[in-house]
């Protein structure tokens, strides 16, 4: 009898798991395994009728063709899951276990296989559910056929590029067009009027909606080339109403007495144009027809591709859009305070002070923050925060370099090095000096080396500064200066400042003390005052 197979499961966390053994049961049978394959799949918003159209693409395989494939009027409809109701009916993505077993005209046996596929826009998926549905089922199918309701608005084809580019991403380029068949099957038409029922009139609106001119946003524009440079063919058919018992009564069971006689009649046109030997298109994968037993291998990869973290997350259009203007307030508040800090300490600006360059930084940072708050922004204060605490850390990022900038002018810090090495040599010299004059040569010629060996790392510095070679060297040579200085040499000086400073005040003090007993009148004086 055959039974939906559920391949590809959607987890309670969003994730996609595929069910190999499942699919290797269909894929990997003796009779099927080494033929190549043709996949229809129907995808599209939930609740449109997908499963149900489904279920007589079975009846059509089943009677292999024969006239009345269509069956009974009694005969309830079963296959993949349907049903009426407003809450969403198939997860994930089901193939039928049966697969169909087709002679091409050209004496070919193909294996048919029936793709079901879990609804867009419920409320339950994320749009990155969605759009994983609609790309695998599009990747994998042949035929991926776009069930869509009443007519083609520009939001189907906006949600169609978007769907399609998440597929596309995960191929890689091979410079053809990614895709095979793309049928549009607009349910319930209602303007036979205006356009045929059927694949001619389905063509007539396919070209009105696709069609690019000039005079067109360029927007439009962008978009219908994208569908068309995905898919190699491109075709459109308009479904009459099944009737009111198809779509309201509860009680339906898809036998096809309820049935308006309009639908069933296109039914028989839809199902063979797509089913019938000579329309049958065969899956091909960068120009390569697929064997069912190599299919297995492309659900895997394509699986994992959605599952890993490589392709980025597709977002709903509030969502892109309130993103890409944060973005754009951020770069602007960004590019806002390089300009101002640039006019304060840019590259032909002196060197500021530390604590000007702070107050400067934190003037022009309050401005900036205050420019990104004030841009009008999509997506509400919450979604902004986290744009805005990326501003206030780019922020201090340029400013460090700024800061780093500022303190490369300064002379005096750029001369410790050389001053570093040069006061050691000195100090040397002077200590070998008076080690000489007591006659302690051993301890007077160590210093006369280390002497040597500061002027001589003094004259390499200057040849590394000078050549612009040798730089790692010449970095060490700053870090070691650095090191000293702030290790040895600062250390001393301050003791050395700190205590004549004391001695200055001591002396200071012992003045005016001294002075207060030598003219007590004027002390007594100023007690009067
Ligand atoms: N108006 C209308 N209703 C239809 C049509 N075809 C089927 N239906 C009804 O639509 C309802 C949903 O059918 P399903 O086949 O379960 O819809 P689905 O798109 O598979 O829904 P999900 O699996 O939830 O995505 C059923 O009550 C059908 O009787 C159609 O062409 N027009
Ligand atoms: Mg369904």
């Amino acid at each position: 009898m055959g039974h939906p197979v559920p391949i590809v499961l959607v987890t309670k966390d969003h994730k996609f798991e595929l069910d190999e053994d499942a699919l290797e049961s269909i894929l990997m049978q003796d009779h099927v395994k080494e033929h190549n394959v043709v996949i229809v799949s129907v995808a599209g918003a939930f609740r449109k009728g997908k499963s149900f159209l489904l279920d007589f693409f079975l009846r059509y395989m089943k009677s292999q063709g024969s006239n009345d494939w269509i069956g009974t009027d009694d005969a309830p409809l079963d296959g993949f899951s349907w049903r009426g109701g407003s809450e969403r009916d198939t997860t994930g993505i089901l193939i039928w276990s049966e697969v169909f077993l087709t002679d091409l005209p050209n004496g070919e046996k193909v294996a048919v296989l029936l793709m079901d596929t879990q609804g867009a826009f419920d409320s339950e998926s994320t749009v990155r559910e969605c759009a994983t549905v609609f790309a695998l089922s599009t990747m994998l199918s042949s035929v991926q056929i776009y069930n869509l309701s009443q007519n083609i608005q520009e939001d189907d084809l906006q949600h169609l590029q978007l769907f399609t580019e998440y597929g596309r991403l995960a191929l890689a380029d091979c410079g053809q067009k990614p895709f095979q068949k793309l049928q549009f099957l607009v349910r319930d038409w209602s303007f036979p009027y205006e356009a045929d029922y059927g694949p001619d009139g389905g063509h007539k609106i396919l070209e009105r909606r696709l069609e690019i001119s000039d005079r067109q946003h360029p927007e439009l524009q962008s978009l219908r080339r994208h569908i068309k440079s995905c898919f190699t063919d491109i075709s459109c058919f308009l479904m009459p109403h099944p009737g009111l018992n198809v779509a309201t009564n509860p009680r339906f069971n898809g036998r096809l007495g309820d049935i308006e006689s309009e639908f069933k009649k296109y039914l028989q046109v839809l199902v063979p144009g797509l089913l019938a030997p000579p329309n049958l298109v065969v899956k091909e994968i960068s120009g390569q027809k697929v064997k069912a037993k190599e299919l297995l291998q492309y659900f895997k990869s394509y699986i994992d591709i959605y599952k890993g973290d490589e392709l980025p997350e597709p977002k709903s259009m509030l969502v892109a859009t309130a993103e890409a203007n944060n973005l754009s307030a951020v770069a602007e508040a960004k590019e806002m305070y390089s300009q101002l800090m640039d006019a304060v300490c840019g590259g032909s600006k002196p060197y500021l002070s530390t604590a000007h360059l702070d107050s400067e930084h934190l003037r022009v940072k309050d401005k900036s923050m205050e420019q990104f708050r004030s841009k009008r922004k999509m997506g509400g204060e919450e979604f902004s925060e986290k744009y805005r605490e990326k501003l206030e850390q780019d922020l201090e990022d340029t400013y460090s370099q700024f800061k780093s900038h500022n303190e490369s002018k300064n002379i005096f810090k750029a001369a410790r090095t050389p001053a570093v090495y040069f006061a050691i040599a000195v100090i040397f010299y002077i200590l070998s000096g008076v080690f000489g004059l007591f006659g302690i040569y051993s301890i007077a010629n160590t210093c006369n080396l280390v002497m040597g060996i500061a002027l001589l790392t003094l004259i390499l510095w200057f040849y590394v500064r000078y050549s612009g070679e040798m730089i790692e060297f010449g970095s060490q040579l700053d870090d070691l200066a650095n090191f000293l200085w702030d290790n040895m040499m600062k250390p001393v000086y301050e003791v050395f400042m700190e205590s004549s400073l004391q001695r200055a005040a001591i002396l200071a003090a012992e003045r005016a003390a001294a002075s207060a007993v030598g003219s007590p009148q004027s002390n007594g004086k100023m007690k009067h005052s």
